[in-house]
């Protein structure tokens, strides 16, 4: 089994075994998710303080993507919460990486989908659907393009160019 290989991965290991071929993400994020260890390719959203793309895109399926969710950092309104998650879940999304809130924290630790975000708030977001879909976006030092692989543990979020 090769280091990429499901759910066999450490990021640690990744780091080690490919140094300055992957990315390491710099943003300290909380485990939200009932999965803690989850890879995929990424597709990403662009919102702020709105989850209406994200809502739809994760209502699509997901094939084993990981969404990166760029909300510039905002924790003002939760662009998930566990109606969002148990769709993304039940579509067949790996995971969801938030630079942003989430909600109904309780429930989502029981959910069979890896979810890592910077905080919780219990405002939920506006839905006008704002934003932009598969663009890259950037936070935590690196750029989360369509298409690269991510793998994410306890230890953080790294990403290999795809
Ligand atoms: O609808 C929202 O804004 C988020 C939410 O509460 C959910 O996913 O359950």
């Amino acid at each position: 089994m090769t280091a990429f290989s499901s759910r066999s991965f450490s990021t640690a290991d990744l780091v080690d075994e490919h140094g300055d071929q992957l990315w390491v993400c710099d943003t300290q994020f909380r485990q939200f998710g009932g999965e803690r260890v989850f890879s995929g390719r990424v597709r990403t959203v662009a919102c702020y303080q709105d989850n209406r793309l994200a809502k739809q895109v994760l209502a699509t399926p997901g094939e084993g993507a990981v969404l990166v969710i760029d909300g510039r950092g905002s924790l003002h309104t939760a662009l998930s919460g566990d109606l969002i998650a148990r769709s993304a879940a039940d579509h067949g999304w790996a995971g969801l990486v938030i630079n942003g809130a989430v909600r109904d924290s309780a429930v989502l630790a029981g959910l069979p989908i890896g979810i890592k975000a910077l905080g919780t708030t219990p405002r939920k977001s506006a839905k006008a659907g704002t934003g932009q879909l598969d663009v890259p976006v950037g936070f935590g030092g690196i750029t989360f393009h369509p298409g690269d692989l991510l793998y994410a543990d306890d230890d953080g979020v790294v990403l290999l160019a795809g």
